[in-house]
């Protein structure tokens, strides 16, 4: 019982098995990281051999024996495998069977076929343990990712070469022993047996302890690096918030909590004034239903609203979308006034003609076929006139083309000017007009173009007369457009045959 008190094998065995817990807390706290959870499978191998080697002492089972040197070895390989797997190698795996497996042989051989010196079964199980960690400690050593670690890194390559020396050393020991036939009964009279304890498993220790060093570095690097990046990340994003020519608010239920100084800019309020209102506050009462519905919606995509800038409405657009599930959201609103009043301008330049002002002829019939389904929908009368404007190559020969082109403005204003607002009206050739009227059956047509013509023939354009032939044409129900347009132009035909500046009704 007093040597227990003394016993460097007992020590040795809690080292290892102090190891082995130490190894496994390492890897619960160090998930998911790669290494450490080879290093406790490695640990928890080399105790359970130990085990085993002690029930071998104790029963002296050849089998015990075996599995106890062979384990032993096999969770040193695996110790190293897991080197490799912490520095993301490929993981020399095929080294655990491999050693246990060597082991096994020269074991089973010493056992079942012809004695060994055990000086020489030493020599051959500390040439395997020391060579083990040299590929481990090379690869440590030269390793030239993550330079953060490169100090931790020989700390564990050094620890280990020491290991490796000090086993070799053992094993040379064993081959000078066994080579004069010494075989030691006594292991503690054995400085092949001491060696290791008082040398290898201290330095053993001093591995494990700097390879749960290094996965502790690891991690800090990496949390750093994640702060770091964090930290960019939200630089980069305020710094997009400053420079983006959209407001952008985070809302909360409906309400700005956050907003970029675009949207100051934008709605002409302070960050003051901006947080904690209601995001629909920003547009035309018209449109705040509509706001809440989008909110409702969050779909992400842009849509048109008016917003108002100090009472001032404005074409605005706005996306909102979802920030997270917890309700927040994300809302992006830009002026597009420039844009809108660009798009009204392009409409105007490709629907009307330059000249007059008046519908082009395509856009006459695109509004003209709609405005013929909806009579024939509702059953609504319909009129159609054209008009021509009189001898007017004289008015272009007497006075020349811009008088000429006056005359068609004047004329073109004031057809205009006594539409009605559903009425549509548009130039379809030189001095040749169309107009589609809506709603009128062909007396009130009638009265409204003869009062035209009429004040037309009173006025002077230009310092001119000028008179006007019409024809007039109603709808019939199944009647097309060209049908309708083809009897107004024969009515237009007849007017001028009948002696021009007149209205005359298709038949
Ligand atoms: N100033 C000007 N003249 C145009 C324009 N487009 C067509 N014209 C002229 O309009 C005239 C049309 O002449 P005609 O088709 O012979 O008809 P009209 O002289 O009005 O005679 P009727 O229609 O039979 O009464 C031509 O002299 C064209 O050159 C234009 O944009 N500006």
């Amino acid at each position: 019982m007093e040597t227990l008190y003394f016993s460097p094998l007992l020590l040795g065995i809690n080292l290892m098995l102090g190891c082995a817990i130490a190894s496994t807390a390492l890897w619960y706290f160090a998930r998911p990281y790669c290494g450490p959870g080879v290093w406790m499978s490695g640990a928890w191998t080399l105790n359970l051999g130990i085990w085993l080697f002690i029930g071998y002492m104790a029963s002296a089972s050849p089998w015990l024996n075996i599995a106890g040197n062979s384990l032993q070895l096999a969770g040193e390989a695996l110790l190293m495998v897991g080197v490799f797997r912490f520095l993301g190698l490929p993981p020399p795996w095929w080294t655990v069977p491999a050693s246990a497996g060597a082991m096994s042989l020269v074991m089973s051989w010493h056992w079942f076929v012809a004695p060994i010196n055990t000086e020489f079964v030493v020599t051959f199980y500390a040439l395997i343990g020391g060579l083990l960690p040299i590929q481990a400690c090379r690869a440590l050593w030269v390793a030239r990712e993550e330079p953060e670690l490169s100090g931790v890194r020989r700390f564990v390559a050094l620890a280990f070469a020491g290991f490796a020396l000090i086993t070799l050393l053992r094993a040379l020991l064993g081959l000078i022993d066994g080579l004069q036939g010494i075989e030691h009964v006594d292991v503690t009279r054995s400085v092949p047996y001491l060696l290791p304890y008082n040398f290898g498993i201290p330095l053993w220790v001093i591995g494990l302890v700097g390879l749960a060093l290094m996965t502790m570095r690891r991690i800090l690097a990496d949390s750093r690096r994640h702060a770091e990046q964090a930290e960019d990340s939200a630089e980069r994003f305020e710094r997009l918030m400053r420079i983006t020519q959209a407001g952008v608010v985070v809302l909360e239920r409906g309400r700005i909590v956050d907003a970029n100084p675009m949207l100051e800019t934008l709605f002409a309020r302070s960050r003051e004034h901006l947080l904690g209102a209601e995001l629909h506050s920003l547009f035309a009462p018209a449109e705040q239903i509509r706001v809440e519905e989008l909110l409702g919606r969050a779909d992400g995509q842009p849509h048109d609203l008016e917003a108002l800038r100090d009472a001032v409405p404005f074409a605005a657009e706005i996306s909102i979308a979802q920030l997270r599930e917890d309700g927040r959201q994300v809302a992006e609103i830009r002026d597009v006034s420039r844009r809108k009043a660009l798009e009204q301008q392009l409409l105007h330049l490709a629907t009307t003609d330059p000249l007059t002002e008046a519908l082009n002829r395509r856009a006459f019939e695109e509004r003209a076929s709609q405005a013929l389904q909806r009579s024939q929908r509702q059953n609504l009368p319909l009129c159609l006139a054209m008009l021509d404007l009189d001898h007017f190559k004289q008015v272009n020969d007497r006075h020349g083309h811009i008088t000429g082109d006056a005359v068609l403005r004047e004329f073109s204003l004031l057809c205009r000017q006594r539409a009605r607002a559903t009425d549509l009206f548009a130039r379809v050739g030189g001095e040749e007009f169309i107009l589609l009227l809506p709603d009128s059956d062909l007396e009130a047509a009638a009265q409204g173009l003869e009062r035209l013509r009429t004040n037309l023939a009173e006025r002077n354009l230009q310092g001119l007369r000028i008179s006007v032939s019409i024809g007039l044409a109603e709808w019939r129900p199944g009647e097309t457009l060209e049908q309708l347009q083809q009897r107004a132009d024969t009515a237009l035909y007849a007017a001028k045959v009948a002696g021009r500046d007149r209205l005359m009704r298709a038949t």
